[in-house]
């Protein structure tokens, strides 16, 4: 039973897939409640630290309180204290605490620091930003004004977020863009891709490692949670992070505190973590590939991206927020080359399905650039395969077509699903036959069609197909 009631921690509540409502924790903190001394302090994180050093959200000025004396952990519905081992203890009603809930209004004592916790609540109805913008993220659609909406409540605070969404669909440009809009905007935003580095290697790389520690590591080296300290870290494929790694990264979303590898003293660190993953977390904690604690404590702030299939209403305006922004596009003065696109592109555009999401829209914007003859984007100046006009690539469409699960069986399914299946069968199809054109070279075959290799990659990973089926 939860201690505060209908109260609940920071979430964004879905109600058919869409945001209603975000529930905004925060906790109130009163020094020496009660004395003309009385400070108060409000904290929007999920572990506030208590102790005489600077590196404390609470610092104390008491001979009789530890360095590090103790925190208070926002649990899923309620806040604990701990006091894993200070000198001279944390005390409630006169009675000394290693862990304990902490009801509303209750007095701690902290060496002869009395502190007053309450928790505050704020309930609030998710409404689309009237701003088509938020920071450098452009977009006009409901769904895209909503997540603004949501951002504009949650970039200023400390919450841990968890960023879903398909390849190219914008997650780090969101998980950048929250760090800039919040308090630690000048503080470092480290980048540390889960997928991109080998298991043996992540540890150290996210929590450092002591000189001699394993073989090659010749010197010490501090990790990245130390190097984003008062920053933000982002880790992108988080659902690539193995089993082994997931409780180590717990413990220090828990603890707030890192240990090297090789080493036994831990440091403490303050980071907001901003974590990305094109696969669905909760289906992976389903089949056993993701911890559910570390799911719960990361997902304070889920945020779904769209796909560009389902907000084509965007895609005018991306398209002159990229004319606007590609180096390519500009001219010896600065001046734009292309100022514009013509109805006909823009109904091209509109009307291509997007498997890889806005990166391919700025590829395909950057290549029309470098094509256009006039200040205007016409449909000469797009592929074949999007304008739908091209000789070969024109078959990956028909091959969609014709090797897409048949439209009897199609209909036979929910829409979503109908959609699902027919996109992935195209993409399948798409990919094989431009390794197939180019003899198994991904480079070429990513160039021809357009998008970026890294995607290419990841596609030809998702539909199991390796160059040498080719
Ligand atoms: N709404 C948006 N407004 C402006 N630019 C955007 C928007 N969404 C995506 N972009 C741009 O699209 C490109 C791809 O975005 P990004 O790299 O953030 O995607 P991603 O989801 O992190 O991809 P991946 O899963 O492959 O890592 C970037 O150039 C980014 O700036």
């Amino acid at each position: 039973m939860p201690l505060y009631g209908k109260s609940q921690p920071t979430k964004i509540a879905y109600v058919d897939g869409r945001p209603k409502t975000l529930h905004l924790r925060k906790a109130r903190l009163l020094i020496h409640p009660g004395l003309p001394k009385q400070r108060e302090l409000v904290f929007d994180q999920n572990v506030i630290s208590i102790g005489t050093v600077a590196d404390n959200d609470v610092v104390i000025e008491d001979e009789t309180v530890s360095r590090h004396h103790c925190r208070i952990v926002q649990e899923d519905d309620d806040y604990v204290l701990v006091d894993p081992g200070s000198t001279n203890g944390t005390f409630i009603n006169g009675v000394r605490i290693r862990e304990a809930f902490l009801a509303p209004g209750l007095i701690l004592t902290v060496g002869s620091t009395q502190i007053q916790f309450s928790p505050m609540d704020e309930h609030v109805e998710v409404v689309p930003s009237e701003s088509e913008k938020f920071g450098s993220i452009v977009g006009r659609s409901v769904a895209m004004r909503e997540i603004f909406g949501i951002l504009e409540k949650i970039a200023p605070t400390t919450a841990t977020v968890v960023i879903e969404g398909e390849t190219g669909t914008g997650k780090e440009v969101f998980a950048k863009t929250i760090h800039q809009m919040s308090k630690r905007s000048e503080a470092p935003f480290i980048v540390f891709d889960c997928g991109a580095v080998p298991e043996s290697l992540i540890e150290s790389e996210l929590f450092g490692h002591e000189k001699g520690s394993f073989t090659g590591a010749i010197m010490t080296r501090k990790g990245l949670f130390e190097m984003a300290h008062g920053g933000t870290i982002f880790l992108d494929e988080l659902g690539e992070l193995s089993l082994d790694l997931q409780p180590k990264l717990l413990r220090v979303l828990e603890q707030r505190e890192v240990r090297r590898v090789g080493s036994n003293k831990s440091t403490p660190v303050n980071v907001r973590v901003i974590a990305a993953t094109n696969r669905n977390l909760e289906e992976e904690v389903r089949a056993g590939r993701f911890r559910e604690d570390l799911f719960y404590r990361l997902s304070v702030v889920r945020l779904t991206l769209p796909s560009l299939r389902e907000r084509v209403e965007d895609i005018p305006l991306l398209v002159k927020h990229f004319l606007g922004q590609l180096e390519i596009n500009k001219g010896a003065a600065g001046e734009l080359r292309v100022r514009q696109a013509s109805p006909a592109a823009l109904a091209a555009l509109t009307r291509y399905t997007w498997p890889g999401n806005v990166r391919e829209l700025v590829n395909v914007v950057e290549r029309a650039c470098s094509f256009a003859e006039a200040d205007t984007m016409q449909p000469d100046d797009l592929p074949d395969y999007i304008t739908g006009s091209g000789e070969p690539l024109r078959s990956s469409q028909e091959m969609a077509m014709i090797d897409a699960p048949g439209r009897d069986q199609l209909v036979e399914l929910p829409f979503k699903d109908a959609k699902e299946e027919w996109i992935s069968s195209f993409e399948r199809d798409y990919i094989l036959e431009l390794l197939k054109r180019h003899h198994g070279n991904i480079s070429q075959a990513s160039r021809e069609a357009d998008i970026d290799r890294k995607y290419f990659r990841k596609l030809m990973v998702k539909h199991g197909i390796d160059t040498d089926q080719i």
